[in-house]
């Protein structure tokens, strides 16, 4: 047995051959992928008299490692329990990035999405937003999505941002976002909600700034996640690397140092941090020592404090990511000069990108017949991982899987994770993958390109060096998002509270709610007939052969869970590899 390192931090555990058997009440498990495993707080866990895992850790790397479990001989349970309640103790005891939650209780909450058009694009952003919001369900071990029941409350609000006329647009209040009506219905529906199955905060789905999120909270009474503030925290709950829990916490960091806020601590002293009822004062205005206008400046305002502490924490994370990266980049040059098939030659990477949940982890496993985590959840990949594959030609390649994209990503998480997206600027080639099954496919692929281009991928290298590979072409003529449980129809009255089915009875509200619209509704239907143009439903036939899109990149249509294209797709890409970074339709001639 060897201990490595700090017992709090990692544990390295050199675990021998374990008997293996059907896991049992009481058993512990350990991982045996290999003879050197990390023992962590998500990587070992027991078996419940009734079967079931004792904490959402264990669950975790259970549903991420399905093969390697062994079971613990009687003498060694105690033993290891110890040191497993010791990480259990560690573990339960952590909290929320962003909003202080329990990560044994991840919070319930209400979904409020501010309505879009035409409704195909609001079908698919209340969808995203309920996965979102069942994102940090999903460790308490439900798979929300599995079972309409168990998606979170959600309310169809009117939105500020786009408004059914240009007039209405841009009507955002800048101290609480939305309108005073919006805020009364929202707040009518927490406390019907609260009363029934308790509600532990808010989810608005966009971005809010610190005034309006203050103010929102003291209207409904509850903590409110805005968009980017929720997409921290599931990357917070889903990260497992070092690097990549570093870069999570750096976003977080950025994050809460642009909304610094006057809290009770504690003690019940004021003090500034990021918390529910907490109130927004001026760096100079209310500190607590310093005096006013020009006599300030003898010592350090509260603000001026808890800044400098978020910038020493940031300069510390900094320098722990600059080890933590160093050491990356020195493995994956290795790789790329020497490991994987190569006479010290570098092997083309091809860096597979597209919108989270997409397929591109299902893809390289199946492409490089290896085993990458697959899960039907949002940011399931956290750290890029390597696969190499050999082409048709006999060339081989790495292809790199990477943290998937998401429309308005937060730019505190593009920062952070700067050097993970580094390796998509750098790879030689991209394979952009699409869920042709979206009803928003296009908007996501915009997404993706309009993220490519803002950490550093120019047009050119996009038509140069790009695929576009449309997976899912199995379900494109179903139209998944129908069957979740969400219901739309209702959306031409005013805002709507729309709870899971089975507990709507009495609940849809659009009758009984006030309304900030004053709309008619003719141009709702002019505006969505235009828009539908642009956003009809893909025809999976039209993509199971090559075509190119507009700007020269060659798609093409594929379904990784059917083993449809995949041939295809190797044929594209070897002649790609081959030939070098020009556009394809000079491939071609
Ligand atoms: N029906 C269908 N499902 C697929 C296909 N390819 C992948 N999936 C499913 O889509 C879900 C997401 O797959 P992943 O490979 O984890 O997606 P990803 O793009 O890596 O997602 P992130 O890492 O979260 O960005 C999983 O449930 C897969 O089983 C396909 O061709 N058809
Ligand atoms: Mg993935």
């Amino acid at each position: 047995m060897v201990f490595r390192g700090r017992v709090t931090a990692t544990l390295l555990l050199r675990v021998g051959q374990l008997a293996s058997s059907t896991p049992k009440a009481g058993s512990l498990l350990l991982p045996t992928t290999s003879s050197t495993t990390q023992l962590s707080p998500r990587n070992a866990g027991f078996i419940r008299s009734n079967g079931s895992w004792r904490s959402h850790h264990a669950l975790f790397f259970s549903q991420k490692h399905k093969t390697g479990w062994s079971i613990g001989h009687a003498p060694t349970i105690t033993f290891w329990s110890r040191i497993v309640s010791l990480f259990h103790t560690t573990a339960c005891s952590s909290q929320g990035l962003i909003y202080n939650y329990d990560s044994d209780r991840p919070p319930r909450l209400l979904v409020v999405q501010p309505r879009t058009y035409p409704q195909i694009i609001l079908k698919a952003n209340l969808l995203e937003a309920l996965r979102l919001a069942s994102s940090l369900e999903e460790l308490r071990g439900d798979k929300a999505e599995d079972d309409p029941e168990k998606l979170p409350p959600y309310m169809l609000v009117q939105s500020p941002e786009s408004g059914k006329s240009r007039k209405r647009r841009k009507r955002v209040r800048a101290d609480a976002y939305f309108g005073s009506g919006t805020i009364e219905n929202v707040r009518t529906q927490v406390v019907v909600i609260e009363s029934q199955d308790g509600l532990d905060a808010v989810f608005v789905n966009a971005t809010l700034t610190a005034v309006q999120q203050r103010n929102l909270e003291r209207a409904w009474g509850k903590p409110v996640l805005d968009r980017v503030g929720l997409i921290i925290e599931i990357f917070g709950a889903h990260a497992e690397t070092k690097e990549a829990r570093l870069q999570v916490e750096l976003a977080a960091l950025n994050y809460k140092k642009s909304r610094l806020v006057r809290m009770p601590s504690k003690d019940g002293r004021l003090t500034f941090g990021m918390d529910f009822e907490a109130e927004v004062v001026s760096a100079r205005g209310r500190g607590s020592g310093g005096g006013r206008g020009f006599i300030s400046g003898a010592g350090e305002t509260e603000i001026q404090l808890q800044r400098r502490r978020i910038s020493e924490r940031r300069d510390r994370l900094l320098t722990m990511l600059k080890e933590v990266r160093r050491t990356r980049s020195l493995h994956r040059d290795a790789r790329r000069k020497h490991g994987m098939g190569g006479h010290g030659n570098r092997l083309p990477v091809v860096a597979v990108v597209g919108y989270t949940n997409a397929g591109k982890s299902s893809l390289v496993s199946a492409l490089s017949r290896s085993k990458l985590y697959i899960d039907d959840k949002l940011f399931a990949t956290l750290d890029p991982r390597s696969r190499s594959v050999t082409l048709p030609s006999g060339q081989s390649i790495i292809l790199s899987d990477t943290v998937g994209f998401i429309a308005d990503l937060p730019i505190q998480l593009v920062e952070a994770f700067h050097a993970t997206l580094e390796e998509v600027v750098e790879a030689d080639f991209l394979m952009h993958v699409i869920d042709s099954s979206a009803p928003n496919a296009e908007e996501q692929r915009l997404a993706v390109l309009q993220a490519l281009e803002s950490i550093g991928v120019t047009k050119e290298k996009m038509q140069q060096c790009m695929i576009e590979v449309w997976n899912k072409i199995d379900l494109a003529s179903k139209s998944p998002s129908d069957s979740n449980g969400i219901k739309l129809e209702e959306i031409e009255g005013g805002d709507i509270c729309l709870l899971p089915e089975a507990n709507v009875s009495g609940q849809v509200s659009s009758g009984e709610v006030s309304s900030d619209d004053d709309e008619t509704t003719n141009g709702v239907i002019l505006e969505e007939e235009e828009n539908a143009e642009n956003h009809k439903e893909l025809d999976a036939s039209e993509y199971t052969s090559l075509s190119w899109c507009s700007d020269g990149i060659p798609r093409i249509g594929i379904s990784v869970r059917e083993s449809i294209g995949l041939k295809n797709l190797l044929d594209l890409l070897d002649k790609k590899v081959v030939a070098g970074p020009k556009p394809y339709a000079e491939i071609e001639a």
